[in-house]
Formats: structure tokens, C-alpha cells, sequence
């Protein structure tokens, strides 16, 4: 095990997938949806909809597969903590030795928190402010993945300023397409992120002249759900060409981070496995004394998680029929804001109900809101559908849209039960705000 593609459990009633992963999240052969050892069904009755639930289990095999694929390089795997950060999934990741891939202060302040430690976390993102440099310099961070050259000065300021030496990379924007959504493209020329070859074999030469900084490393991410190698291939190839020029002006780096980026199964795409992913990256890298960086967010999560939701009514429409739930765009945004197809079936298979073909709509005032379009299903009132895959950008990109409390979050482990995240109330949901 552990080497297999990011699969759905979906198709595997038996519990497990040849080749592939071990798949914890599965219709039992008593037409249940189980995580793990329960039924799906039994913790919407008991905690309420709509509810996020993970798998320990699989969290555990995804790494696994990451770890094991490199376990013969000298690797680091980062976790992409905006796939979902929840503090228990993140206390698992540290518990298990993995670093974690940063945008922002509060992530860094989340991973310290959950007890991951700052030595293994990578800076990345384009907007770093003062205050978020000054905190990852306090807090001896691994790697900030400088994004401009902007950004490389305000980082050396503030290194020379505190009397220390800032640990940077340079992300690296190889000008590749990802053959992916472009709102989630990042190595392309007009993407904002990174800076293109030229300029960071120029911003390199001058970083390595720097008091307040030390370069120790190369950073690229070309985007995410990424189906094939070949863009991989080709950024990496770009990379190491610069690689190789540093060395020849210089300058030795101590790492590659490779970023994330591996797509999941969501219904029919056939992404690389992990194992055939780090195979051709570590071919590349082959005598070079480069330690190998990764950061994996949905490749990890997406597939260890769903989310429930109970039909609140059916409605017949002129054209279509609306199974109408109660999560809605503001608890999974993937299908209103990417078109994402996400796989939608019956919590309970047992229930005799007449199949019909439904757009699964949610309650939010927006024609936008759907979590999926044309489905055949067998459901009534009051029964619970699961969406898969949505453990990835999933509660972590959700809102209170139309004043709505977010969703509940439990991670299974076997027979148990942990909740990790209570349900918001209602009073949550004014908090921070104040009456004049
Ligand atoms: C810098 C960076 N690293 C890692 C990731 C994780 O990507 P993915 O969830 O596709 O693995 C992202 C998100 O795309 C990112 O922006
Ligand atoms: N939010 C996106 C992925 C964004 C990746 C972040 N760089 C999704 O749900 O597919």
C-alpha cells in the first residue's frame, strides 16, 4: 500500500482498491456509506447537517504513499495547510513528522498551535506582510519562498533589522501551462505568482550579496489537480537549468521544493499516482545533492473526507427537478466557483425510493448554489446524500454566507468518534461585531 493514485473510495465496496490505496471511506456490504467503522447515516442523526467527517486512516495512507515514494531520498513533505487546516488534521501531520507549506501568519500561528514544528514550515504566497515576516523569522522557519524582488528586500530588511539571516528560496514561475481550472493555474507568465526564470537568475545573484538573507533553496508550484506529468516534467526541467547556472555563478542550494499540485480522482480523471509522481521527479534530481521538498494540500485531504447534507425538500421544475439540501455554496464553494464535478450518492442504499434526476441545490439566494447538476438519485425528504472529495477546499474555503453557522467536523479513528470542530451557533455568527 501506499503507493497508489488519490482515488475516491466510491467504487470500492470491498474496502479496498488494487494497486491503490487502502480506501477507508466506503458503501459497506450493508448499503451503508461508512468512514471507516460507522455509517455515515448514524453521525448525521446524532451530530446534525451538514457535517464534515474524515478518516484518520486515510489521512495516514495518503502520507504514507508521500513518504513512502521518497523514503529513499533525503525529503521533507510539507502539507499544504489551506487544503484544510483544521487543528486536529494538522496535530496528526506534526505527530507524524511532516512540515507544513504556509500562506499566512494565522496558518503558521494554526501549525504552532496544533504542536507542528516551525523548523519544518515553508513560507509561500505573494502578499507577506511585515508583521507576518517578523513573526516567521521569530519563529526560525524553515524556508520563506520569496515571490518578488520586492519581497526579497522587505525580507532582508527585517532579517538585518532583527540581526538574523533569513532562510530563502526563490519561487520560481516557469511560464508552464498545469492543464488545469485557471482560476487554480499558478506557473503561467500572467499568473501572479512566482517570478519568471530571468528575473530570479538575476534576483539570485543579488539575494546571495545580501546580509539579511541566506538562499538555500528553489521553489515552484505551477498550480492544482494536476492530471498529468508532463507539466511536472517540464517545469522541473526549467528549474534544474537554473540550478545548474546558480552552480556555475556560485551559488549551491540546499533544496528543490517541488510544490503541490497532484490532482485527485473527483469522477473520471486518471491523475499519476504518488509513487509513479516522485519516481520521474527523483529521476530528474538523480546526483544532485538536493534535498526534495514537497507540498501536497488535496492529494492528502480531498479524498479522506465528505460531506453530508440532508434533503430538505424535492421540488419539480418546469425543466429540471431540485433535490433542495441544506448545505449550500457557503459550506463546499467548489462546484459554484470552479464548476467542480463532485461525486453526490445516497447515505443509505437500503432506502426504496423512486430514482429521479435532480440539480442538488442548496438554500442560499444565489442561482450559483448547487452542489450538483443533473443526478440521478434515490431520495426523500429527510434523507441524507454524502458528497466525496471533500476534504480538500472544502471547510476551509466555507463562509457565513445568508448568515449561515458553518458545519460541524469529526475525524473518524475506527469504531470512534472526534469531534473537531463544533457547530457553529448561531450567536457565532455576530460575534465580532458591534452595535453602534
Ligand atoms: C504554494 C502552494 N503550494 C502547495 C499548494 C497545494 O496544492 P494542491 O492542493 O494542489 O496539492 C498550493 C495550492 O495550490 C500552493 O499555492
Ligand atoms: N481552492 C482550489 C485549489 C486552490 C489551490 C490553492 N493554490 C480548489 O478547490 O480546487
Amino acid at each position: 500500500m501506499g503507493s497508489g493514485r488519490i482515488f475516491p473510495p466510491v467504487i470500492d465496496k470491498d474496502n479496498t482498491q488494487s494497486g491503490v490505496y487502502m480506501s477507508f471511506i466506503s458503501t459497506k456490504s450493508n448499503g451503508l456509506v461508512s468512514v471507516e467503522d460507522l455509517a455515515v447515516k448514524e453521525l448525521a442523526q446524532k451530530y446534525g447537517t451538514p457535517l464534515y467527517i474524515y478518516s484518520k486512516a486515510q489521512l495516514e495512507e495518503h502520507l504514507n504513499a508521500y513518504n513512502a515514494a521518497s523514503s529513499d531520498v533525503e525529503h521533507l513533505v510539507c502539507y499544504a495547510v489551506k487544503a484544510n487546516s483544521n487543528i486536529a488534521i494538522l496535530q496528526l501531520m506534526a505527530s507524524l513528522g511532516t512540515g507544513f507549506d504556509i500562506v499566512s501568519g494565522g496558518e503558521l500561528a494554526r501549525v504552532i498551535e496544533a504542536g507542528g514544528d516551525p523548523k519544518k514550515v515553508v513560507y509561500s504566497g505573494v502578499a507577506k506582510t511585515f508583521s507576518e515576516i517578523e513573526y516567521a523569522l521569530d519563529q526560525q522557519i524553515l524556508c520563506f519562498n520569496v515571490e518578488s524582488p520586492a519581497e526579497l528586500e522587505r525580507i532582508n530588511s527585517i532579517a538585518i533589522s532583527k540581526k538574523v539571516k533569513a532562510p530563502i528560496s526563490i519561487r520560481v514561475n516557469p511560464d508552464v501551462d498545469a492543464g488545469t481550472h485557471p482560476y487554480i493555474s499558478t506557473g503561467l507568465k500572467n499568473n501572479k505568482f512566482g517570478v519568471p526564470v530571468e528575473t530570479a537568475f538575476e534576483l539570485y545573484k543579488h539575494a546571495a550579496t545580501l546580509e539579511g538573507v541566506k538562499v538555500i533553496g528553489i521553489d515552484c508550484h505551477i498550480g492544482s489537480q494536476l492530471t498529468s506529468l508532463t507539466p511536472f516534467v517540464d517545469a522541473l526541467d526549467r528549474i534544474l537549468a537554473l540550478v545548474d547556472r546558480l552552480a556555475a555563478e556560485g551559488i549551491q542550494l540546499e533544496h528543490i521544493d517541488i510544490g503541490g499540485g497532484l490532482g485527485v480522482v473527483y469522477k473520471d480523471e486518471v491523475p499519476p499516482a504518488v509513487s509513479d509522481y516522485l519516481k520521474v521527479v527523483k529521476s530528474k534530481l538523480a546526483g544532485r545533492k538536493l534535498k526534495l521538498i514537497c507540498e501536497p494540500g488535496r492529494s492528502m485531504v480531498a479524498n479522506a473526507g465528505v460531506l453530508v447534507t440532508r434533503c430538505e425538500y424535492l421540488k419539480q421544475g418546469e425543466v429540471c427537478n431540485f433535490c433542495i439540501v441544506d448545505a449550500a455554496m457557503n459550506d463546499m464553494i467548489r462546484p459554484s466557483l470552479y464548476s467542480a464535478w463532485m461525486r453526490i450518492e445516497e447515505a443509505d442504499h437500503n432506502l426504496d425510493r423512486p430514482e429521479n434526476v435532480y440539480n442538488v441545490v442548496g438554500p442560499i439566494c444565489e442561482t450559483g448554489d448547487f452542489l450538483g447538476k443533473e443526478r440521478s438519485l434515490k431520495v426523500q425528504e429527510g434523507d441524507f446524500l454524502v458528497m466525496h472529495g471533500a476534504g480538500a477546499y472544502g471547510f476551509a474555503m466555507s463562509s457565513n454566507y445568508n448568515s449561515r453557522p458553518r458545519a460541524a467536523e469529526l475525524m473518524v479513528e475506527g469504531g470512534k468518534v472526534h469531534v473537531i470542530r463544533d457547530r457553529e451557533s448561531v450567536s457565532d455568527l455576530w460575534r465580532n461585531e458591534h452595535k453602534l
